[in-house]
């Protein structure tokens, strides 16, 4: 499949069993349906599943994307890329090399998160497809998140001439979105904006 990965990054959810009150399959059914781009399987942090059933519940949340034309990515777990049939993986600083990983997935659509000056520098950023930029906003959902980056994190990699599609990440909602893309994003990644709402059509929408 050839997506097109500005048009992917617009409304990206990313979501596991741990930032959910209720069943998984059905809020990314829901998410789906109110209209978002992109869905990353990110099963981390206190509350998370063991291995099988992090695969397991992996197996489902992939079919659904699978059935409704929405790409799937992985956060991390590369050895889950195979057994999820993935259609991108989303790495960070201290995860596999972009590199290493694009020669390992040659046709995979890759993401790398970017907080600072120095893990620009030390990127090859020629390995990716886009940069998850953030934290935008203070976030409760990544308990070891860097330091808060701003909207201006954003400016700053345009003004670097980094013309790689950006994603902005991190305490974003409908009310602060907007500034994420007039930065210069392609568009905004959520957990808690979508996992925690009452209406998550009118949250998408308005996204
Ligand atoms: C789209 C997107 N951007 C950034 C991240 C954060 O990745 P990382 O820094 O590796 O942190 P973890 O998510 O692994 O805790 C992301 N997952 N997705
Ligand atoms: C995974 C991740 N990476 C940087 S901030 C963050 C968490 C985003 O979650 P929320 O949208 O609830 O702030
Ligand atoms: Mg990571």
């Amino acid at each position: 499949m050839n997506w097109d990965i500005n048009r992917i990054l617009r409304k990206y959810l990313i979501m596991g069993s741990q930032n959910c009150e209720r069943v998984p399959e059905e809020i990314l059914l829901e998410a789906i349906d109110a209209g978002i781009t992109a869905f990353q399987f990110r099963e981390k942090g206190i509350g998370c599943l063991g291995d099988e059933e992090k695969l397991q519940l992996g197996l489902r949340l992939r079919a659904i994307c699978k059935e409704h034309h929405v790409p799937f990515f992985i956060n991390d777990d590369i050895q889950l890329v195979d057994q999820l049939d993935v259609d991108g993986i989303h790495v960070g600083q201290d995860d596999m090399p972009a590199d290493k990983l694009r020669r390992k997935y040659p046709d995979k659509m890759i993401g790398l998160s970017v907080s600072n000056d120095e893990e620009v520098k030390r990127s090859d950023l020629k390995s990716v497809d886009y940069l998850g930029a953030g934290p935008m906003f203070p976030t409760s959902s990544k308990a070891d998140a860097k330091p808060v980056a701003g909207i201006e994190w954003i400016k700053r990699l345009r003004d670097q001439k980094i013309d790689l599609p950006i994603v902005g990440i991190g305490g974003i909602n409908p009310e602060n979105a907007d500034a994420v893309l007039r930065a210069g994003a392609q568009g905004v990644a959520v957990i808690s904006a979508i996992t925690t709402c009452e209406n998550i059509k009118k949250v998408v929408k308005s996204l």
